[in-house]
């Protein structure tokens, strides 16, 4: 890392990606990111924007450990060089990774268990998370039995129990209507303030980055790189009906479709 770059790691650094490039050469060779440059400070809630195939899951996967760049990048999460995946992390996919002869509850308990965590401790955060993602009437139900909404919640519990520093949701309700989606928005924020992590959310809804961050990245077309960093100046918390009807929240909604070329 140069002098500019280790600068940047301050205290309150959480993510920080430095020239970070990623060419795949399986078939064909795809350049999928050119020198990707962002930081995220501890407990900020930072979105994702782009257009389709330019890159933002293969970012989010460096993020977690599961992809390295190419030489010459470096991807840094709280403090360490990020080579493999760790606890400190959490990732949620589009579609979740229950296990369908399994309750609810025992989904959420699975990373804990396998982790050998006291049985004391890993009661105590199920107890303390079914509540928080609306599950407890539903603890015993399977996967197959629930709503797609409660199925992504219980995608996050899963991940949550761990209690992972860093949160990286990868259009965690992507799949989901319209109308469910707006719902799981309202309750990650409310989840995100209680319990604070550092969020990195891939989105493609332009008013759904707006509502829920701090700031939001814009990246250009493949190969990606970040071509605008925008801070979400909405107070917290944030209503739904109340910043959505809000003039600025309107303002970043125009200016950030005009970036993508949407309006
Ligand atoms: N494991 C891989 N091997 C080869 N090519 C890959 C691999 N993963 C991603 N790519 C290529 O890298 C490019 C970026 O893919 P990526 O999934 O990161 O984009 P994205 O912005 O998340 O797309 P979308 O918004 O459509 O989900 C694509 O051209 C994709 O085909």
């Amino acid at each position: 890392m140069d002098g500019a770059a280790s600068a940047a790691l301050t205290l309150d650094t959480a993510i920080s990606v430095s020239r970070v490039g990623k060419t795949f050469s399986a078939r064909h060779s795809v350049r999928a990111l050119e020198q990707v440059d962002f930081t995220v400070q501890r407990g900020e809630f930072v979105s994702i924007l782009g257009p389709s195939g330019c890159g933002k899951s293969t970012l989010l996967r460096m993020v977690a450990g599961l992809i390295q760049p190419d030489s010459g990048g470096e991807v840094h999460v709280l403090k360490h060089l990020q080579t493999q995946m760790s606890d400190d992390v959490g990732v949620v996919f589009q579609t979740h990774n229950m296990l369908p002869w399994e309750t609810v509850e025992a989904n959420i308990r699975l990373a804990a268990e396998v982790r050998k965590l006291p049985k004391k401790d890993i009661d105590e955060r199920v107890e303390a998370l079914l509540p928080l993602l609306k599950l407890e009437k539903f603890r015993h139900n399977y996967p197959h039995e629930l709503s797609g909404g409660m199925r992504q919640r219980a995608a996050l519990g899963q991940i949550l129990v761990m209690r992972p520093k860093v949160l990286l949701l990868d259009e965690p309700f992507g799949a989901l209507d319209a109308l469910t989606r707006d719902q799981l928005n309202v309750e990650l924020l409310r989840l995100w303030q209680e319990m604070r992590q550092t969020v990195l959310l891939i989105t493609h809804s332009i008013s759904e980055a707006v509502f829920l961050s701090d700031r939001v990245l814009v990246m250009s077309e493949r190969p990606g790189r970040i071509i605008e960093d925008m801070r979400i100046d909405l107070p917290r918390p944030r209503d739904p009906r109340k910043t959505k009807e809000a003039v600025e929240f309107g303002h970043y909604v125009a200016q950030l479709g005009h970036l993508m070329g949407v309006d």
